[in-house]
């Protein structure tokens, strides 16, 4: 199994890794939350740029990101713009989504960037590939907030992304009852030990699926979300509650 180093943080190895959002809206908020984080047990920031209110001006996220880098001092940062269609705040076009991507990969300011598996295989590779050119490791992402697929279509998903050249696939699916968080254990277990050559992110959303967002060490999820002050989906719980129960799993392991 390869891990993915990003700074200091090795994903994939030992305890699943702890990621916090951060949803501000002006560079002030995102900046001030950015402060907290060197308190906090985060392992990587991730910068939900869709809450961003100037994110379509790619100058300002330029200048924000660099800003966030140097406010995060040795945290890695993820950066994620997530589309409306998959539960994100704002709508963008795939050339303009292709685009922002790609200039903050070349930027500097960040260690990741998330990009969503179903935008389309051409702009996917393109994007993965500039990331790769620029030393930027991707998550590639799925979300539906309305239901679980089947656990072979979940499987289908993640080894999709893994073919399409992520480093990490992710995805995160939204229980209609117990059975379902269920559902998505079973294709995180069979895909990290069957297909996946590399670590995998996966979750079962809101409170029947918060188990799926601590189990990931026995089960095969590397990176687990947090909350410091605002969580960005439902069952993020808040990152010291969370270090505890992993720790205690990562222990008994
Ligand atoms: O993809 C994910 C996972 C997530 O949706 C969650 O359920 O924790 C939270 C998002 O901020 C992140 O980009």
């Amino acid at each position: 199994m390869n891990t993915v180093k990003v700074r200091n943080i090795t994903i994939g190895e030992g305890r699943p890794k702890i990621c916090v959002p951060i949803v501000g809206k002006t560079r002030e908020e995102i900046l001030k939350e950015a402060a907290t984080f060197s308190a906090l047990p985060v392992d990587v920031a991730e910068w939900r740029v869709d809450w961003y209110d100037d994110v379509f001006n790619t100058e300002e996220v330029l200048t924000t990101a660099k800003q966030l880098n140097e406010a995060l001092g040795e945290i890695p940062v993820l950066f994620t713009f997530r589309t409306s269609k998959e539960g994100g705040e704002k709508e963008i076009s795939p050339e303009q989504y292709a685009q922002l991507n790609k200039a903050v990969a070349e930027s500097g300011y960040v260690d990741l960037v998330d990009v969503e598996a179903f935008t389309g295989d051409e702009i996917v590779t393109s994007i993965i590939s500039h990331a790769h050119a620029n030393g930027v490791k991707v998550i590639a992402s799925n979300h539906d907030f309305a239901k679980t697929p089947e656990k072979d279509e979940i499987v289908r998903r993640l080894r999709k992304m893994q073919t399409l050249g992520a480093d990490i696939p992710k995805i995160a699916l939204m229980p209609t009852c117990k059975k379902d968080v269920l559902t998505l254990l079973e294709a995180t277990l069979e895909m990290s030990e069957q297909y996946a050559d590399r670590p995998i992110i996966t979750m079962s959303m809101a409170g029947t699926g918060v188990v799926s967002r601590l189990t990931g060490e026995t089960f095969g999820s590397a990176l687990t979300f947090g909350a410091a002050s605002k969580a960005s989906a439902p069952g993020q719980i808040g990152v010291h509650e969370l270090k505890q129960v992993l720790d205690i799993i990562h222990k008994s392991l």
